[in-house]
């Protein structure tokens, strides 16, 4: 048996309730029983199901490692099932995600997103996992670079002797898709000249330089509108990251959400709004489709499953994170974000309530220039 544990999750719109608020419960239930087989197979030995907004996220641990085709294609599966539901009660967006009909042995690039690491289990090994509804994966390119970057934030990257040698980031060019592996402390104003520019460059993965500890986070990155080439809803991705012992401390690594970020998404993927931290249940998109959500759920991985507040005899899939957010320590930051996202919407469809015209390519913006083309006159 392998000695590396890998921790997937892989997420999808594939229709919701009101809108695009929340996925019905039976279909989230179609996939705990999809996923079920999938322990019964072997294909994976741990689940668990949970959703923000109206995205589908579903938690595996297993031991085939990153890209792996069963491991996809249960998966792939299990929305197949919840998209089949979605369709009989005539839900909103029902299948959105799923671009093709013919699954082809891996998730990235066919809809879904996909954040997947493969490491050795530490003698305890918490992880945070962050879920956002409403925006992209660049998003996580500034809380990330405040965790991992910055010691004003993370005081373990002053004190804490592996934290302190540094990281190493794999940042890719979402447009392109080209990636560069770069090095902190040193490569630290370079790599901000990069992810500065959300448009292109997101973080995929994160490791540590000390030598054994190894991956310390990931981000799905997969962009949804360059896969479909047209607006399909924004990419809402997921964040997994390892927490404690020479990695940033939990708090370290929810400490920068108390500050709403402006983020791209929102509405029809269009809008700069403000990160709402909240819990699992607060994450239905409520005002304007937003603002994005932002969510953080714990749990430890022991002995290749997860374990959270749950009776550790409890039936496989069962399982009770922390659910970070939840409690009224954030009610400051959530009044932010409402009163940033508030001030945002008052400039209606203007910049930079808009996203920048690149963006808004898979709106009907080509369509409206294509038509004035003629009417176009040099100015004198
Ligand atoms: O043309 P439609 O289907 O009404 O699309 C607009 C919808 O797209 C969205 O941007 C989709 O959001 P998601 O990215 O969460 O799927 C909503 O804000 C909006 O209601
Ligand atoms: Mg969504």
């Amino acid at each position: 048996m392998s000695d590396r544990v890998t921790v997937s999750v892989i997420k999808a719109d594939v229709g919701s309730v009101g809108g695009h608020a929340r996925p019905h419960p039976l279909m989230m239930q179609k996939c705990v029983e999809r996923l079920k087989d999938g322990v019964r197979a072997g294909t994976v030995d741990d689940f668990y199901v949970t959703r923000v907004g109206d995205d589908i996220n579903l938690y595996l641990t297993h031991t085939r490692g990153e890209n792996n085709k069963d491991v996809h294609g249960l998966c792939w599966d299990a929305f197949m099932d919840a998209t089949k539901v979605a369709k009989e009660m005539k839900l909103y967006a029902a299948g959105q995600d799923l671009l093709t009909d013919a699954f082809s042995g891996n998730i990235r690039g066919a809809g879904p997103g996909a954040a997947e690491m493969e490491f050795k289990e530490r003698g305890a090994e918490p992880i945070v996992f962050f879920m956002a509804d409403k925006t992209e994966p660049s998003s996580y390119s500034f809380p990330l670079c405040k965790v991992f970057m910055d010691p004003f934030t993370t005081t373990g990257l002053v004190i804490d002797p592996r934290a302190h040698e540094g990281f190493k980031f794999e940042i890719v060019d979402v447009i392109d898709s080209k990636k560069v592996i770069m090095s902190t402390p040193e490569e630290t104003y370079d790599i901000l000249t990069l992810l500065g520019d959300t448009t292109r460059y997101a973080i995929k993965r994160i490791w540590s330089k000390s030598d054994d500890i190894g991956i310390g986070a990931v981000v799905s990155t997969e962009k949804l509108n360059i896969s479909a080439g047209k607006y399909v809803g924004k990419d809402d991705p997921v964040c997994i990251c390892r927490a404690q012992s020479g990695l940033p401390a939990v708090g370290e690594h929810l400490q920068p959400y108390m500050f709403p970020a402006l983020v791209a998404g929102w509405m029809r993927g269009s809008h700069y709004g403000a990160w709402y931290p909240c819990s699992v249940a607060d994450s239905d998109p409520v005002f304007f489709d937003g603002p994005p959500r932002i969510c953080a759920v714990g749990m430890h991985v022991s002995n290749g499953k997860f374990q959270g507040l749950e009776d550790p005899n409890s039936p496989v899939g069962v399982h009770e994170p922390l659910d970070y957010f939840a409690g009224s320590c954030w009610d400051e930051a959530r009044r932010s974000a409402v009163k940033a996202s508030m001030y945002m919407r008052r400039h209606g469809p203007f910049m930079p309530a808009v996203l920048g015209p690149e963006e808004m390519e898979y709106t009907t913006r080509p369509a409206v220039l294509s038509k004035l083309k003629e009417r176009m006159e040099k100015l004198e």
